[in-house]
């Protein structure tokens, strides 16, 4: 049974959601699927006065923890196009890590959400892509056959790239059914990948 982890970071509960979906689609392959979050940076009086969502049940994901797992799918709100500092920062923590090659081989995924459709989704998920190579993670992201990407009958999110939401410009979208079901297959892609590279010792 491969063994995930969804890491993200989420100030207002839209890629938390996607986390949550990635997670759900990673059991319904067999996979063992934690969830965590990345620690805040952003001061508390800040947070309250921005209406940032404090309640988040995932528990705070530990640098030193990655290797303990097959695969790790990193999800991040785009900020100017490009993952938050938080997210940036947990990994900043991890040079021990990559100096004994621990990530080598493992299976890594990316997940953002944008406030606007063309707001930078696919610059963030590539600059996640950079990092994870950079740790010589094996890239899997969200194929075509997940035919949900190509619907024009409604907006929505999710790319060839990784799972994706549109959150509006106030935070008042939420991710649809459709980008639910994107980011459950892509949970499941990952998932069967890894537990093929763990099989063959990958
Ligand atoms: C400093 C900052 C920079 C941002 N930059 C972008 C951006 O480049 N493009 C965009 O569409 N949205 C941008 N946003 C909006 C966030 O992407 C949006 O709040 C986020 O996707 C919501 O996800 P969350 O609920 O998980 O935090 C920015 C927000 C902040 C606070």
């Amino acid at each position: 049974m491969a063994k995930v982890l969804v890491l993200y970071y989420s100030m207002y509960g839209h890629v938390e959601r996607i986390a949550q979906a990635l997670a759900e689609g990673a059991r319904g392959a067999g996979a063992e699927a934690a969830i965590k979050r990345v620690a805040e940076l952003v001061p508390p009086e800040v947070l309250a006065k921005s209406g940032a969502k404090t309640d988040q049940a995932a528990p705070f994901a530990d640098p030193q923890e990655l290797d303990q797992y097959d695969a790790v799918i990193v999800g991040s709100p785009t900020r100017y196009g490009r993952m938050a500092a938080q997210m940036a920062q947990f990994w900043d923590q991890t040079g021990g890590l990559w100096a004994r090659n621990a990530l080598v081989g493992k299976v890594g995924s990316a997940f953002t959400s944008t406030a606007s459709q063309h707001g930078g989704q696919e610059t963030t998920l590539m600059a996640i892509h950079t990092m994870l190579l950079h740790h010589g993670m094996v890239l899997v992201g969200l194929p075509y056959a997940a035919k949900g990407q190509m619907r024009l009958d409604e907006i929505t999110g999710g790319s060839p790239y990784g799972a994706t939401t549109i959150a509006g410009g106030k935070g008042e979208r939420q991710p649809s059914g459709n980008e639910l079901e994107l980011a459950r297959f892509q949970g499941r892609h990952v998932a069967e990948i890894a537990a093929k590279l763990a099989a063959t010792g990958g």
